[in-house]
């Protein structure tokens, strides 16, 4: 049985990221569908006697309002979900209107039936995921059921369209499933390529190309609104000692339990990267200087109260220096506020280390 690879918690991103190809192309479909609705409508009108177009007619109506009304409200509110439930619902309408216009004409069903089972195909070409497309699947098979019931054919002729309905059935789960392993595979390469270029693979944290991407865009937002925001920088004191007594992997264990408790101890709009060996930046987006020293200097205590069991009765205690620069009028890029922080943090070491600096509250 057919499994998803995406787990749950990535689902609206994969849905969100499919959005720009398979979601646009259900929308062209939809249009698609709808100038067909219309083509169809006319040709009705010509050819069909009076009172089976006006029926007809009416019918195509149906669709057609709600082609319109979803197009209309996925460009006003374009939210994945939102787009994929609108493609689905058209397309179970379009298929009880045809199998309904179908049962009206004579011979209807057997004369035009590509064209209603070319609606479970279409879909199954663009979807993300397989339940809704079984669901349009089974109102494919009810539906012209009830257009045979209605207006029954030659057994022959009946044999010959479930035959062609069971080909469509299999077909489309086949293109359905085919297309969504495609999906998810290159989404999930994606995803592992982005968190390649983006996180350090030892910690998980950011690394320091994308803190500097990212720290460039709150740097210009904060400058636009006149909103505060500041910067701390850790380092590990003595940490070479704790290498050279413990060993790497320790020193490697102390890097990652420190970013941990970092972590735990900042905002989800705080950005937080491993910006050098031992060498930790976090970024604070609306936070003014005093604001940034308290939070500082509650981190600084967090990680001097952490601990490591190193064996059954040995504990290693470590601590940490910061700087902390607020952003200033003056500060043309992240450079002029990463090289503030350097240099309270150099004064933090200079002080006797454990400790926070920051600039004096004029000049921030
Ligand atoms: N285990 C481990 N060590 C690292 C890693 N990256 C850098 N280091 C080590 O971290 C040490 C950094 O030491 P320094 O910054 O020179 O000085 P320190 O001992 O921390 O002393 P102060 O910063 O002055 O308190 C060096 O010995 C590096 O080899 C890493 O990923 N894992």
């Amino acid at each position: 049985m057919f499994r998803t690879t995406i787990p749950p918690a990535l689902m609206p991103a994969y849905l969100a990221a499919g959005m720009h190809n398979a979601g646009r192309a259900y929308i062209q479909c939809i249009r698609l569908a709808m100038v067909t609705l219309l083509v169809f409508g006319v040709r009705d009108w010509l050819v069909a006697p009076h009172e089976i177009a006006q029926q007809t007619i009416a019918i195509r109506c149906l669709p057609l309002a709600l082609g319109l009304a979803l197009l209309l409200r996925t460009h006003a509110r374009p939210g994945a979900r939102e787009l994929y439930w609108s493609a689905y619902l058209f397309m179970n309408v379009m298929i009880v209107s045809l199998a309904a216009i179908y049962a009206l004409l004579p011979n209807g069903l057997l004369l035009n039936h590509t064209a209603l089972f070319m609606v479970p195909m279409l879909g199954a070409l663009f979807t993300p995921t397989l339940p809704p497309m079984l669901f349009v699947l089974a109102n494919c098979v009810v539906s012209t059921q009830l257009a045979l019931w209605w207006q029954p054919p030659d057994p022959l002729a009946l044999a010959s369209l479930n035959a062609s309905l069971a080909i469509v059935f299999a077909f489309t789960v086949f293109l359905a499933l085919h297309g969504i392993r495609a999906r998810q595979h290159q989404f999930l390469l994606e995803r592992r390529l982005h968190e390649d270029a983006t996180r350090d693979p030892m910690t998980g944290a950011y690394n320091r190309r994308y803190f500097r991407d990212i720290a460039k865009t709150e740097i210009n937002r904060a400058k636009r609104h006149q909103r505060p925001l500041s910067l701390l920088l850790f380092d590990l004191d003595h940490f070479k000692s704790i290498n050279d007594r413990y060993g790497h992997a320790t020193g490697d264990r102390v890097i990652c339990q420190s970013i941990d408790t970092l972590q735990r101890g900042l905002r989800a709009s705080d950005v937080l990267a491993r910006v050098g060996g031992e060498e930790i930046a976090v970024l604070l987006p609306e936070t003014d200087r005093a604001a940034a020293l308290q939070l500082a200097e509650r981190l600084r205590e967090a990680i001097a109260d952490g601990q490591l069991a190193l064996n059954a009765d040995a504990l290693l205690h470590w601590q940490t220096s910061v700087g902390v620069a607020t952003l200033r009028d003056t500060d043309l890029q992240l450079e002029d506020l990463l090289a503030r922080a350097d240099t309270r943090l150099y004064e933090a070491k200079r002080g006797g280390r454990n400790r926070v600096v920051a600039s004096t509250a004029l000049a921030a």
